[in-house]
């Protein structure tokens, strides 16, 4: 027979990564380890697990043969479904607080059958997302598990307004939306904020993310909530990451404008984190939202303002925006820094405050990477710090300084108009 020779017996090449390699990342985890053991303080301590935390994933990386890599990679989407299942059923909230709970107990406690829990808990048992024992003899409504922190965590209202948040509005979208959207515009940044692969999932024309959010009041109660919860996190350090204390009020008392401030979460943060701040503080954002109820007091001045539409109407105050740029292209962001600016100039000590994630500009993780393409559905982006500096210079501002570069949540960018 001629033509070329079946293939059998000849397997992938042996997978064998480098010794020094693997030598080297390992060093690096035990200097980290060092470095964990001796911290002598809470920051240090974070900085060093963070390091071991990079690095062993570095490790198992370059331990993982490549068709088990692509498999992970495959089948990772599986884990949240698994969630999602948990979640809609409440699986988490049969577990009692510190001790197991059977499969036979929960499924009666959720009225499903033992078989379809143990499918959900083995997944989330593989992903140590919950602690599962097995019994010796196997037999499904013995199985028993108990919560991780993880899992506990996941039963906060934080985790399950983002939840909601990813599955119901925007992973849907995504599905939706690709490859359709950029076959039909093209591959590239959504330029046009009323016209991104969001829009195109829901089958409209000439409206962006939050057009289309407000007229479904359940999508816009799950966002806001999702916002509001989302904000807490790293709040702490945020309180402390800028001195909101030392800023001028203007003309008015009007210490800072929080504009696209959602319920007001920052702003209540902000107050607790400095009950000393002189001036009045005010709450903008859509009619619809602010009508929608806040977390604020009744001394927040709350003012309903669309920054596409209107100059800023409180003149020579601080100006604080909280992921809001990443919403929108760059075309936008002019657009409402632009409708800022105009508020500020001639008042020297007026200062724009936008808190937002800054990426690395090389390098970044994967987790900050993938944020970004979150992003890309509704056509915002997460900016590296010369992104950043592009875009706020085009507009005419320069940049005092980063405070709280690095972390894992929102920076603080300080700026000033260039005049
Ligand atoms: C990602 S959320 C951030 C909310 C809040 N700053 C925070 O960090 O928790 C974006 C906010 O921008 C508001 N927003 C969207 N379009 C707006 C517009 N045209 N004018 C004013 N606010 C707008 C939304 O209602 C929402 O509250």
């Amino acid at each position: 027979m001629s033509g070329s020779k079946p293939q059998t017996g000849q397997g992938p090449p042996p997978f064998e990564p480098s010794i020094e390699h693997l030598a080297s990342l390992s060093e690096s985890i035990q200097a980290s380890l060092a470095q964990y053991s001796s911290a002598s303080n809470p920051a240090e301590k974070a900085s060093a697990l963070k390091a071991i935390q990079a690095t062993s994933s570095k490790l198992s990386l370059a331990t993982t043969p490549i068709p088990r890599r692509f498999n992970e990679i495959l089948l990772r989407p599986y884990l949240n479904v698994t969630l999602r299942l948990v979640f809609e059923i409440s699986l988490l909230e049969t577990i009692p607080s510190n001790s197991p709970i059977t499969i036979e107990e929960a499924a009666s406690k959720v009225n499903t059958s033992e078989e379809f829990i143990f499918r959900l808990i083995r997944v989330l048992g593989a992903f140590e997302i919950l602690e599962v024992l097995y019994p010796e003899e196997p037999n499904f409504g013995l199985i028993s598990f108990s919560h991780t922190p993880t899992s506990r965590f996941l039963l906060s209202p934080l985790a399950k307004a983002s939840f909601r948040h990813h599955f119901e509005t925007m992973l849907p979208a995504q599905l939706g939306s690709v490859p359709g959207y950029y076959h039909k515009y093209g591959f590239k940044c959504p330029e046009d904020h009323k016209n991104v692969p969001f829009t195109f999932a829901h089958g409209t024309v000439d409206e962006g993310f939050f057009d289309i959010l407000v007229k479904d009041a359940d999508k816009l109660a799950i966002f806001n909530n999702a916002m509001a919860v989302m904000a807490v996190l790293g709040l702490t350090s945020l309180g402390s990451m800028y001195a909101f204390d030392q800023l001028v009020p203007n003309q008015d008392g009007i210490a800072l404008v929080d504009i696209g401030g959602g319920k007001g979460q920052m702003l209540k943060a902000i107050q607790a984190a400095y009950p000393g701040m002189r001036g009045k503080l005010v709450l903008e954002d859509l009619k619809v939202v602010l009508d929608g109820g806040v977390v604020v007091d009744d001394d927040v001045v709350k003012i309903p303002y669309d920054f596409f539409k209107e100059v800023q109407p409180i003149k020579g105050s601080n100006y604080f925006l909280k992921s809001i740029f990443h919403d929108w292209p760059d075309k936008a962001c002019l657009q409402i820094l632009s409708n800022i600016a105009q508020a500020m100039r001639g008042h020297p000590l007026s200062k724009l405050l936008i808190c937002e994630l800054v990426l690395p500009d090389q390098y970044p993780e994967p987790m900050m990477a993938m944020r970004d393409i979150n992003m890309l559905l509704i056509g915002g982006q997460e900016r590296n710090l010369f992104q950043w500096n592009a875009l706020l210079t085009q507009a005419g501002f320069k940049i005092l300084k980063v405070h709280g570069v690095g972390g894992e949540n929102s920076s603080i960018i300080e700026v000033v108009l260039n005049e």
